[in-house]
């Protein structure tokens, strides 16, 4: 049995930026371009409910580990909270809240009608067999019963996690409540309510935005070059579904290296080789190893950020080549930052935006979950395509009217639509 524990200090974030500063200061230049009230920015500057649980679980070996595990939900005025659970060595609760309330900005610039929510877990998941991952899925399930439902706070995968982690999830909800309840967690596999679309939507929505802000700038796709830093669920899907729009893809990388080729990588053979390599890139040949910092920085037209936070800082920005970044990954690039990549003219789209289509696309499956009816994959993509499109040109449209860059201008349009809500509800 899991516990709630007792509420103590975390050790503060010294090895990295923190991203909940980095979420803080687009923040506060948002709110001050709104005119936000003293009241809301209280309300939507600290998240709504933070749990801290550990998990006991019986490892392999017989003995037993016990693993700290978040749940943060930022904010529901607009609706359930949504947002995904990370298994990550460098989980810090930080980096949860900055997550969580980068969901509730995700999900009210795309327009629906969730709140913003984070988990994550504090583990290895390479080095932990299936089992173990299960027991420890379970576990976390159970200790955060009282705060995940359809209703109310909707998981979906993240970093480390994927279908088979949020099957377990659901039915281990499911023997909570008594009942088979697919709508408490997106993501899942197809079989069980998971939506078609579901794995590449958040890749696809990279591609959508990247194309649209292309087409802003005057590059032509087949004219382009780009690298993709990440080659898990968004980088993979983002650089396939860009080399079949005829950018291409020199350089890609994963925690094994960074793999370049000039004449641009044939992702689906990079795909191919990671699927049967544990997952990973190591010994690829259709490509040569370069240095991993360098990729960030290589001459291309597009850069996809799609690991990590914080890869782009003060101290890589002045060396980055690319006109245009469009951001896979949650907050891969830092406040210190900013100025650097608006001074150098560098348009970027930022990940509330760029990778809010897999939120999207998880919203059809809750959507399709609660009719009990299934939606073709090409009615997915049209509707998905169509939402990121809108959204896109919205932000778009703010950036010119307040003349600020996009992250600034997707702030504004998330929290507007926030506050306005809070207007219309009150109850504070
Ligand atoms: N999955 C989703 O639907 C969504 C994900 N995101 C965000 O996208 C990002 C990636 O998530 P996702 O693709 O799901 O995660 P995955 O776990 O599927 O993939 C992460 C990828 O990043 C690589 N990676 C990790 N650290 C580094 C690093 N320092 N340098 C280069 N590559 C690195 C991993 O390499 P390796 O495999 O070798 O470990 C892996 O290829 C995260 O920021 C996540 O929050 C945002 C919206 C939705
Ligand atoms: O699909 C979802 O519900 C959330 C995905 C997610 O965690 C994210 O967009 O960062």
């Amino acid at each position: 049995m899991a516990a709630t524990t007792v509420y103590k200090e975390p050790a503060p974030i010294v090895d990295r930026e923190n991203p909940l500063e980095s979420m803080m200061s687009r923040f506060n230049i948002a709110a001050e371009i709104l005119g936000l009230d003293d009241s809301t920015y209280n309300v939507l500057k600290a998240p709504d409910k933070q749990v801290i649980v550990n998990i006991p679980v019986t490892m392999d070996n017989g003995k037993v580990r016990v693993f700290e595990g978040y749940r943060v939900v930022h904010n529901t005025i607009l609706g359930p909270s949504k947002g995904g659970i990370r298994y990550d060595v460098n989980v810090h609760i930080d980096e949860v809240k900055a997550l969580a309330a980068w969901m509730t900005w995700k999900c009210a610039v795309v327009d629906i009608p969730y709140g913003g929510a984070k988990g994550g877990i504090i583990c290895d998941p390479t080095t932990m067999s299936p089992g173990e991952l299960e027991r420890l899925t379970r576990g976390y399930t159970l200790a955060l019963k009282d705060v995940f439902g359809p209703d109310r706070d909707i998981p979906a995968p993240d970093m480390g996690t994927g279908p088979r982690e949020m099957a377990w999830l659901m039915d281990e909800f499911s023997k909570t409540v008594g009942a088979t309840s697919p709508a408490v967690v997106t993501g899942k596999p197809l079989v069980m309510g998971g939506s078609l679309g579901r794995t590449e939507a958040t890749g696809r929505g990279v591609m959508v935005s990247a194309l649209a802000a292309m087409a802003k700038l005057g590059m032509k796709p087949e004219e382009s070059s780009a690298v993709v830093q990440g080659f898990g669920n968004v980088g993979s899907w983002a650089a396939k579904l860009l080399a079949e729009k005829g950018v291409k893809i020199k350089g890609v990388s994963d925690i094994s290296g960074a793999y370049w080729n000039d004449n641009g990588i044939n992702i689906d053979e990079a795909i191919a080789y990671k699927n049967v390599h544990n997952g990973r890139l190591e010994g690829y040949t259709g490509a040569t190893l370069m240095n991993a910092d360098e990729l960030l920085l290589a001459d291309v037209d597009v850069l996809v950020p799609a690991a990590v936070e914080d890869v782009i800082t003060e101290h890589n920005a002045h060396d980055i080549k690319a006109k245009l970044i469009v951001e896979g990954a949650n907050g891969p690039t830092s406040a210190s930052a900013d100025p650097i990549i608006n001074e150098k003219g560098i348009m970027v789209v930022p990940d509330i935006l760029a990778n809010s289509g897999g939120v999207t696309v998880s919203y059809f499956e809750w959507v399709q979950n609660r009719l009990g009816y299934k939606w073709s994959e090409d009615m997915v993509i049209e509707r998905a395509e169509r939402i990121m499109t809108d959204a896109f040109e919205k932000v778009y449209a703010t950036s010119q009217k307040y003349k600020v860059p996009m992250r600034i201008a997707a702030y504004v349009v998330a929290i507007d639509k926030v506050a306005q809500t809070y207007k219309f509800r009150g109850g504070f």
